[in-house]
């Protein structure tokens, strides 16, 4: 069979959920008093907005090939991916094969090493990754997991982040995750308040029901070995997730040897490439790596860090990225469930995560999501018609 080549690339902005899934209006769980780097100063302490959590927007990437078929992915980008995607990547894209992925990955991350290795360049890459993954399927007529070599389990099992665990647990999900919304900054009272929400959740999902804290980078190895320590001591806190700054892989290596056994470090959301995350495991950071598809260097790179991971014996559970998480997690035995973030306002109702702009989005039913479900070709969904694209750059 002649594989078509590759014709066009574009690149778009989106406003508004989706991808960049802190990009909500007001009122929303996700946005309200949730501890970050920035909490050290009051004005930025209530809303993420507030210090441009959400200034990127999402990047939509779409490649065309000779046969007419589209591939496309979203991830968070904005118009600086668009400017990159354009400006930069397009030469590498256009004129390959729809199978060239290795290659088009390889020439896309050393052409921009200069200035890349990591955020905003990795997101884009990873862009146009998932993109050329969904064309390649499409034209295969197959869904992207049956390239990664199929599904290893019949459905997947998802845990909940959000402000509800209890919901999460009465709608089937095998977790709840809470945001963190005290830190070092609000002292005693924080620290009291953080281990009080826990508690009222412990009594409310009852012991065996797997409870987890993200800390979004916000804290120091003091606090967080304190929190650690008595949450998991008092209330059998499952994991504390990206409790320090993603450089400081110092810290978590401290972390790791100073809170219970038992108790899980984890973290890679703002983690890029094989190499970030052979630094997180040969330095002995966390128990489980959390490397968002759609940021760390696209689906060609997550196989890659999956396999360094297991040899590692060490779990990956991808940061919550909907389609481009949920293809790459059925097919890894290494990867046992996944993260569903939950983006409707109150976290009480279960809506499709990059709402809307993909259509035909799944969503767990009673906190599963069978194999079957992810069957359509490509990653299975549709850009929604009705989105104000808008193309800022043409190369
Ligand atoms: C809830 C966290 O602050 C963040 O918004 C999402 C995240 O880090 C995760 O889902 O993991
Ligand atoms: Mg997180």
């Amino acid at each position: 069979m002649d594989m078509p080549t590759i014709q066009h690339i574009r690149a778009f902005t989106l406003r508004g959920a989706g991808a960049d899934y802190h990009d909500q209006g007001s009122g929303h769980w996700i946005d309200d008093h949730i501890w970050t780097p920035m909490a050290k100063y009051p004005e930025y302490r209530q809303s993420r907005q507030s210090f441009g959590i959400n200034v990127l927007g999402t990047l939509l990437v779409e490649v065309e090939a000779s046969d007419g078929t589209v591939g496309f992915a979203v991830t968070t980008g904005g118009e600086l991916g668009c400017w990159i995607v354009e400006k930069h990547l397009a030469r590498f894209v256009e004129g390959q094969k729809v199978t060239d992925i290795e290659k088009i990955w390889d020439q896309m991350y050393n052409a921009t090493l200069y200035y890349g290795r990591k955020g905003i360049v990795l997101n884009t890459i990873s862009g146009v990754d998932l993109a050329l993954w969904d064309l390649l399927a499409k034209v295969r007529g197959e869904p992207v997991h049956a390239l990664l070599g199929g599904p290893v389990r019949d459905e997947l099992q998802f845990y909940m982040t959000g402000a509800r665990p209890d919901l999460a647990k009465a709608q089937g999900f095998i977790g709840g995750k809470l945001p963190l919304h005290h830190g070092p900054a609000e002292g005693p009272e924080g620290m009291r308040k953080n281990l009080e929400l826990l508690a009222a959740m412990r009594r409310q999902c009852g012991d065996d029901f797997w409870l987890m804290y993200d800390c979004w980078m916000g804290l120091d190895l003091d606090y967080a070995t304190r929190l650690a320590t008595t949450a998991y001591n008092e209330f059998g806190l499952k994991w504390i997730e990206e409790a320090l700054p993603p450089d400081d892989y110092w810290g978590y290596a401290d972390l790791r040897r100073k809170v219970p056994p038992g108790l899980l470090v984890t973290t890679g959301e703002h983690e890029a490439t094989r190499w970030g995350f052979r630094l997180l495991l040969e330095m002995g950071c966390c128990d489980i790596l959390q490397p968002d598809v759609g940021w760390c260097g696209g689906l060609t790179e997550l196989l890659k860090i999956s396999a360094l991971a297991d040899a590692h014996g060490k779990l990956v559970v991808p940061h919550g990225s909907s389609v481009y998480s949920y293809h790459f997690v059925i097919t890894r035995h290494n990867s046992p469930f996944a993260e569903f973030l939950n983006m409707s306002p109150g976290a009480d109702q279960v809506v499709p995560m990059f709402h809307p702009q993909l259509l035909d989005e799944p969503v767990p039913v009673n906190g599963r999501l069978k194999a079957s479900a992810l069957d359509k070709p490509g990653f299975g969904v549709r850009l929604n018609p009705d989105l104000a694209l808008h193309r800022p750059h043409t190369h």
